[in-house]
């Protein structure tokens, strides 16, 4: 499978080389407007090749991006510490539309996977500048949030982050929802799991788990300046279940004709991902204060993106 990213920087370097070390592509091309910086990660990503999988890794223009399976777009501005991700979103809608204008020229048909902050919105811009059907074009959304969930529910209970099945659904951001009615270990619901284990959730456990979820990436930045691991590996997830055809269900960001109430909106919910880019949906059993929360996320993501309309 032939992987671009456009936007070289710490989200894109490092989704390639999670693709790298996963083997997940035959080739990765990265693209940037800096193009010294896009041939100097390129570089680097090579020199760790003894140690990963046989994969060509080279830099250059958009007609590099030619014949592309796929296109990860991490192109635009970072968060600064204490900034929302949705302030972003003059500036990076500006970066799309020079973007998608050159990748629909050299790989019309390529499958877009969108990092960009604010992600559900700027699915939404993606899908309406390529004119692709929705499927082909979707966000990384909540894969990085559902990573933390599912990481920090495993380490309170001590149980494989892996063995944990939990979900944040609506926004990749601040509006987010933590879905823990539906959360499970094994057969059993949390609450089970956690009196088993000895480990119970009380409410300041519940709440310190969705403070570090949702303010995750603020307290990252003001250490770091930014996040890149956790998406750079949730990105090369994403691409290895399309090209695999895995049907997995992970949690990303598309179109959805109708969730709580709200008509036509991009956001994340479980999907199963394939071949095809997002297969299916599948809309979740909320509590009532889950699905409250779920509107609102999608009530808010909705007029944002009617604004930029
Ligand atoms: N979806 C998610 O879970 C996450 C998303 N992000 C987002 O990913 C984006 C990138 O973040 P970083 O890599 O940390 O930023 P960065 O500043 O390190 O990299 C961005 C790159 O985009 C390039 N660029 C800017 N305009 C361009 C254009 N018109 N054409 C081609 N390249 C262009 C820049 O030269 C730069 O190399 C940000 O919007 C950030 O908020 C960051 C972390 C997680
Ligand atoms: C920056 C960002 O979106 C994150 O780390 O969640």
């Amino acid at each position: 499978m032939k992987v671009g990213i456009v936007g070289a920087g710490m989200v894109g370097s490092s989704a390639g080389f999670a693709l790298v070390m996963r083997g997940v592509a035959s080739e990765v091309v990265l693209v940037d407007h800096n193009p010294a910086l896009a041939l100097a990660q390129a570089e680097d990503i090579a020199h760790a090749m003894p140690f990963a999988q046989p994969t060509q890794v080279s830099s250059g223009d958009y007609e590099a991006l030619a014949e592309a399976d796929l296109i990860i777009i991490a192109a635009g501005v970072p968060q600064k510490p204490g900034e929302s991700r949705l302030s972003l979103l003059g500036r990076n809608a500006e970066v799309f539309g020079d973007v998608l204008a050159q990748t629909g020229k050299v790989a019309p048909d390529a499958i877009l996977l969108i990092a960009s902050n604010p992600v559900d919105i700027m699915t939404e811009v993606a899908l309406k500048l390529s004119g692709l059907p929705a499927a082909r074009v979707f966000g990384s959304g909540t894969i990085l949030d559902t990573a933390r969930f599912r990481y920090l529910l495993g380490r309170h209970l001590n149980v494989a982050a892996q063995s944990v099945h939990a979900y944040v659904l609506g926004e990749h951001g601040d509006s987010e929802v933590l879905a823990w009615s539906s959360a499970r270990s094994g057969c059993e619901t949390l609450d089970d799991v956690a009196d088993q284990l000895g480990r119970p959730i009380s409410e300041a456990v519940r709440h310190e788990i969705d403070q570090n979820v949702r303010r995750a990436a603020y307290k990252i930045i003001e250490g770091k300046g930014a996040t890149w691991y956790g998406i750079g590996a949730g990105l090369a997830r994403i691409v290895q279940a399309i090209r695999d055809d895995q049907r997995a269900v992970l949690t990303v960001s598309a179109r959805v004709p109708e969730i709580e109430g709200v008509r036509d909106v991009t956001l994340s919910l479980p999907r199963v991902v394939g071949r095809d880019g997002v297969a299916e949906t599948l809309i979740p059993h909320l509590s009532y204060s889950e699905a409250t929360a779920l509107r609102a996320s999608a009530e808010m993501l909705r007029e944002t993106a009617a604004e930029l309309a």
